[in-house]
């Protein structure tokens, strides 16, 4: 029996054969992908890589290998598809992405609509974003807002997307892909919650607690601690803290921030309620122009992959082939299509970048109903 020396060096002549076979094959893979540039056909061509995946399964016996093989050339097709899209790239024909580099926003001048009532959330974000004394009005609903954007009665929406510890707001996500509205901004502020009441309230007065049913949630720990208090769900905290001061009943509480409960006159009974003490939340900043500033350095967009193995994965590899560090991803159903997902993802890059237009390039040939949904 052959010792592991021998053996190791019966696969280091076949791994020399296999490397100078790969490099000879990604040399015909620059051939084509030449030839595509010129013609300006697609480099992506699916039919022939299907084909290609069955014939080299034909090849071997087995299922193990049969799978391996195919795994094999994926990759190996993948990488030849990534040097045709850098050759496009230095070809100078990956063209200019449709959007608009600007200097700065007018935030001066901006008219700004964000969702719920005075002394939401949202409008805390939006003084963070535009200044204390900014041009703005509310809307009631996440739709009302997009549709003000896009309609153009207000210039930027804020709007929130995520927080720290309840996760994607899915509405403002699903309506990203539904409107021809772009992120142009974000900014994350402080979500401290507090029990605010009517002056001279005790907390043994307290038979029910209004709030958004997300600050319930953030606040369970402390709620769960008076379980005879009803939780009641509205709209947003700072109605909550409306109809606190509206009803004028020392039996209700709201679970709002502190800057709702001074606006409409209720007493702090207990201050920072949170479960997790640095909760906070992300806000997206929205406008009907395709622009994002010459210093943004994050890209959102959303994508479809056919329902099949390892297409994610390869919609990926886009991503670390191109060196560009994939920040976050989330998933929503695709309507209509059960089990069947788009998926969102955040780089870190600039669409000036070339790795940016080099992964966008392969991600719009590869991917279903690429949207860049902004860069910010
Ligand atoms: O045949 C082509 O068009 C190629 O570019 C070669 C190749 C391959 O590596 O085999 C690469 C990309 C295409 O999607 C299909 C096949």
């Amino acid at each position: 029996m052959a010792t592991l020396e021998e053996l190791r060096l019966q696969l280091d002549e076949i791994d020399g054969q296999i490397v100078e076979l790969y490099k000879n094959r990604m040399k015909v893979c620059g051939k084509v992908g030449e030839l595509k540039v010129k013609t300006g056909s697609k480099i992506f061509d699916r039919q022939r890589e299907r084909d290609k995946l069955l014939d080299v399964a034909s090849k071997v016996s087995g299922d193990f290998n049969k799978k391996g093989i195919q795994e094999l050339y994926e990759q190996l097709m993948s990488m030849s598809r990534k040097l045709q899209y850098r050759l496009l790239v230095e070809a100078g024909a990956l063209g200019r992405l449709p959007f608009i580099e600007v200097a700065s926003l007018d935030k001066q001048k901006a008219r700004v609509v964000f969702q719920g009532v005075e002394g939401a959330y949202s409008q805390a974000a939006m003084q963070h974003y535009f200044g204390d004394n900014c041009n703005s009005f509310h809307v009631r609903t996440f739709r009302d807002a997009m549709e003000a954007i896009e309609e153009g009665s207000a210039d930027y929406a804020v709007l929130p997307i995520e927080n720290s510890s309840a996760g994607a707001v899915n509405e403002v996500y699903d309506l990203l892909v539904e409107f021809e509205n772009y992120i142009v901004g974000e900014t994350i502020i402080p979500v401290t919650h507090t029990l605010a009441g009517l002056p001279g309230t005790k907390q043994e007065d307290i038979r029910k607690v209004y709030s958004k049913a997300e600050a319930l949630m953030q606040t369970s720990r402390f709620l769960d601690e008076h379980s005879s208090w009803q939780q009641i769900s509205v709209v947003n905290t700072a109605l909550a803290a409306r109809k606190v001061l509206e009803d004028r009943d020392k039996s209700q509480a709201a679970v709002c921030s502190a800057y709702a409960a001074k606006l409409h006159g209720l007493t702090i009974l207990q201050d920072n309620i949170n479960n997790e003490p640095n909760n906070s939340t992300r806000f997206i900043v929205v406008s009907n122009q395709k622009i994002f500033l010459k210093d943004a350095s994050k890209i959102s967009i959303c994508f479809e992959v056919p329902h099949e193995s390892g297409s994610l994965y390869h919609i990926l590899s886009h991503f670390i082939y191109n060196d560009l560090n994939l920040s976050k991803i989330e998933s929503r159903p695709v309507e209509g299509k059960s089990w069947e997902y788009r998926f969102f993802a955040d780089f870190e890059g600039n669409m000036a970048d070339a790795a940016v237009k080099n992964a966008i390039r392969g991600l719009r040939e590869e991917a279903m109903n690429l949207k860049i949904l902004g860069n910010y």
